[in-house]
């Protein structure tokens, strides 16, 4: 389990608290969705927990074992992150760049085995874009470099999957097959996802937990049901919203009577 235990943080030399007191915990198999309005701490409580930022009060353990403390190697072992931006040095090929995910087992002076070459196919595979294999990172869309980050993340095979707005980039289709997928490798690979996303429809589609941050502080934290719900939603972003629902799910979408 992840547990995010009292998670206060400050920029080095300023006063003010990006987060405060942020608590929730994360089980493997669960999908956690942090959503929440442009500059409310999502991408900063990501680099806390994926060990960007360490100078935080309160804590992050995994397994019970305080985060902060893991070594680059262990940090490696047990989170697979998947960043908004990245752009390599070189002019690596899909394939390459899908390969260095699986840096943790091929050892520094070694070259990637047959077994890492077919895990890395394997992931383009789970994501749709085997086909660019040999084509060069730099020349493919900015939704295909989304797809390869993720694939290189799944190779990994580390029990902590973290995703930062990992649909940016994407098509409405793609968007709904990747999110599909990692909900799917979450159930089958017993893995612990956290995300961050902007869309509420999404996140109640693909979560079992929302966390709902508002001005660094966690507004509101339960399932879909509890937390994409017009009450809740007005207040964070502060626009009017409407919902549709079916027995299945709420759809929310904003009144344009504004
Ligand atoms: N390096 C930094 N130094 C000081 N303040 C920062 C720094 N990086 C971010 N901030 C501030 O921290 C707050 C939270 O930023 P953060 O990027 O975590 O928000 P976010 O919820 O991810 O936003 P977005 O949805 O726009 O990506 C913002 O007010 C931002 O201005």
């Amino acid at each position: 389990m992840l547990e995010v235990k009292n998670l206060t943080f400050k920029h080095k030399g300023e006063n003010r608290e990006i987060l405060r007191e942020i608590i929730f915990t994360a089980s493997p198999k669960e999908i956690i969705t942090i959503l929440g309005p442009n500059g409310a701490g999502k991408s900063t409580l990501f680099k806390c927990i994926s060990g960007i930022w360490n100078d935080y009060e309160g804590e992050i353990r995994f397994q019970g074992e305080r985060v902060d403390k893991f070594s680059f190697e262990r940090r490696a072992k047990f989170f697979a992150i998947v960043p908004q931006e990245h752009e390599p040095p070189f002019s690596y090929s899909v394939l390459d760049v899908v390969l260095t995910g699986r840096a943790s087992y091929i050892g520094l002076f070694s070259s990637p085995k047959r077994e890492d070459y077919e895990k890395a196919e394997e992931a383009l595979e789970l994501v749709g874009i085997k086909h660019l294999k040999d084509k060069a990172y730099t020349k493919i869309s900015g939704g295909e470099r989304q797809l390869t980050l993720i694939a290189r993340a799944l190779v990994q095979e580390a029990p902590v999957l973290l995703l930062d707005e990992p649909t940016s980039h994407l098509d409405f289709r793609n968007q709904v097959i990747v999110l599909n997928t990692v909900k799917k490798l979450a159930k089958e690979k017993n893995l612990t996802v956290i995300m961050t996303l902007h869309d509420p429809n999404l996140a109640s589609l693909f979560s079992d937990k929302i966390v709902v941050l508002k001005k660094g502080k966690v507004f509101h934290n339960g399932c879909p049901s509890e937390v994409i719900k017009k009450e809740i939603l007005e207040k964070v972003y502060e626009i009017p919203i409407e919902t549709l629902n079916n027995e299945k799910l709420t759809f929310v979408y904003p009144n344009l009577e504004i």
